[in-house]
């Protein structure tokens, strides 16, 4: 029988010959995604789900999908997509994550013109028959300073547009290499030298923990007087409470906004100001852009339902059907030992270094590179799957060495991940047990058998008397469970290490409390 694909969302139609001229039933109704209820009520006839984001498939739609194996969604931001659901039931998510790059930028540079001009107010003042030739008084945008927040694909294209409109281009990215800035004409700097520096600020990163608010009211105040900000990204970058505030003072000129915290966004605290242009998520809207989109998943997710080929995925990597189940828990592993060196890196990345050892490196360690450096990026990149993970690193001037060798006397299959950051190297090795369960045996040279588990605290320490118990009491008093506690030390009275499994997450304070133990040289949260 024919698979069967839903488009529930505005994907160009070009979608559903592709999906026809492959084999593949498909059923077009691009409003029925946003109702949720008709959504739940239908998804389980159904193989495949094409979406952009007005459909949100959420865990209780993923619940009702019995039958779905894949969804594809046109476009890049996969934030409405409760990917945990979906790979907890095997289903794939993919995404096109370059089809609509250049027209979102176009859509940056576009506000940032708007902005200069306040081309929407004086369109409106003209039209109302007022002429007010007076009242409109720009700014130029040559030899201005365009500061960009995230220098990935939309970013850099940003950046490229910038040079072009003869603007000096500055960029805060931790993971943009010096190289890859140089290449580009770019000036790399922290984030406090971009908000004093800047006339304009465009951001282009995805919405993560550590970008949530990253414009706040602290960060606002140290913006030069009468920057003008863009945010073409994702609602929640920039607080929206504190920007009103700081363009009610003056401080900020302007803000042209395309995302919003709430979406749809029928109010918002940044509507009526009149140095504000808004726009509804329209940054991938082009006729270009959707072609290439609407193509591209209906490609792939015909791929995926008719031959098995996975492409784009966001939460599996890219192998074939006999291979997977020995592949798999190594897989798991390598994505895990990259999470675990990516979440304990914060500064630019230069190498990664994956080193298969016995039985493992006669697998398709291709695939469990990816899953490496997958694991590696994805903390900090929007999306980054198996697939495109080594090509985002290699754009990034990120060198990948994969090495291969004889099994060691302890283990059949070992795999260490070495990461080089532009001030130290760090090394991470980890197996698969017997049971199946990915397991760390060591950190930094320092052996040590741990479990990766849901919430986790990874300590550095000198190995002192007193310290365990300090960090038990220390963890107890917060009230946080310990499920396991692992220990490895180079020598007596030299450097150690713990990682304790935690039941549920560990809050900042709690963490800061570790750092301030005397024997602490440093300590951190890690999530799996
Ligand atoms: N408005 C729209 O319609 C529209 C269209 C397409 C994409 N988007 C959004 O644009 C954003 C960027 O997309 P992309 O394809 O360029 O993603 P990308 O992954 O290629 O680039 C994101 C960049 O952000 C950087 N970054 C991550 N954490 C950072 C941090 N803490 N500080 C500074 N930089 C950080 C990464 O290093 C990376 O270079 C995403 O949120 C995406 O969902 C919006
Ligand atoms: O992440 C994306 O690709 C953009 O936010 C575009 O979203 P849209 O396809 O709903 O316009």
């Amino acid at each position: 029988m024919a698979p069967k694909v839903l488009i529930s969302d505005k994907i160009s139609p070009a979608a559903v010959q592709i999906f026809k001229d492959r084999g593949v039933d498909v059923t077009y109704e691009p409003d029925l995604g946003k109702d949720k209820e008709k959504l739940a009520a239908v998804i389980g006839q159904y193989d495949g789900l094409a979406i952009r984001s007005a459909t949100k498939a959420t865990d209780k739609i993923i619940a009702a999908a019995t039958n779905l194996k894949v969804i594809g969604r046109a476009g890049i931001g996969v934030d409405n997509v409760d990917i945990p659901a979906a790979t907890a039931k095997g289903i794939i998510v993919m995404n096109t994550p370059f089809g609509n790059s250049i027209t979102t930028a176009e859509h940056a540079i576009a506000m940032m013109f708007a902005l200069a001009r306040e081309l929407p107010a004086a369109d409106a003042s003209t039209q109302a028959g007022k002429w007010e030739k007076n009242r409109f008084m720009g700014v130029e945008i040559t030899a201005k300073t365009l500061g960009v927040i995230g220098c990935g694909n939309i970013g850099s294209i940003v950046a490229e547009r910038g040079i072009g409109l003869k603007m000096k281009v500055i960029a805060f990215d931790p993971f943009l290499s010096p190289e890859r800035a140089r290449e580009m004409g770019v000036e790399k700097v922290e984030l406090d030298e971009l908000l004093a520096r800047a006339d304009f600020i465009t951001l282009h990163t995805p919405l993560t923990d550590k970008t949530k608010n990253i414009l706040s009211a602290e960060s606002l105040a140290k913006t030069k007087k009468g920057v003008r900000i863009i945010n073409c990204a994702r609602g929640g970058l920039v607080d929206e409470v504190a920007l009103r505030a700081a363009l009610d003072s003056g401080h900020v000129a302007g803000a042209a906004f395309d995302v919003f915290v709430t979406e749809p966004a029928t109010e918002n605290v940044l509507f009526g100001h009149p140095n504000v242009i808004a726009t509804p998520h329209l940054g991938a809207s082009t006729n270009e852009a959707q072609e290439n989109v609407a193509l591209q998943v209906a490609e792939q997710m015909a791929d995926y339902l008719v031959r098995g080929a996975i492409t784009n995925a966001i939460n599996f990597p890219s192998i074939s059907a006999e291979e997977a189940p020995r592949l798999k828990p190594f897989v798991e592993l390598a994505e895990k030992l990259g999470s675990f060196a990516g979440q304990l890196t914060e500064t630019g990345l230069k190498g990664i270094r994956i080193e298969y050892e016995g039985a493992v490196a006669d697998m398709n360690t291709r695939a469990l590179t990816s899953a490496a450096v997958a694991g590696v990026l994805r903390p900090m990149l929007s999306d980054v799957n198996m697939v495109s993970a080594p090509a985002v690193a290699r754009e990034r001037g990120i060198a990948i060495e994969e090495v291969r060798r004889e099994a060691s006397a302890n283990y059949e299959s070992a795999i260490k991940l070495v990461i080089q950051t532009e001030k130290q190297s760090r090394s991470v090795t980890g197996t698969v047990f017997a049971d199946g369960k990915p397991r760390i045996i060591e950190i930094k040279g320092i052996s040590i058998d741990a479990e990766f588990g849901a919430s986790m605290l990874y300590v550095t320490n000198t190995d002192q008397p007193g310290y365990i118990g300090a960090l038990g009491s220390t963890l107890g008093q917060a009230g946080v469970n310990i499920a396991t506690f692992n220990l490895g030390r180079t020598s007596p009275g030299g450097d150690a290490i713990a990682i304790v499994q935690v039941d549920g997450p560990i809050a900042n304070d709690v963490v800061e409390k570790v750092k301030a133990l005397p024997q602490v040289k440093q300590a951190k949260a890690l999530t799996f």
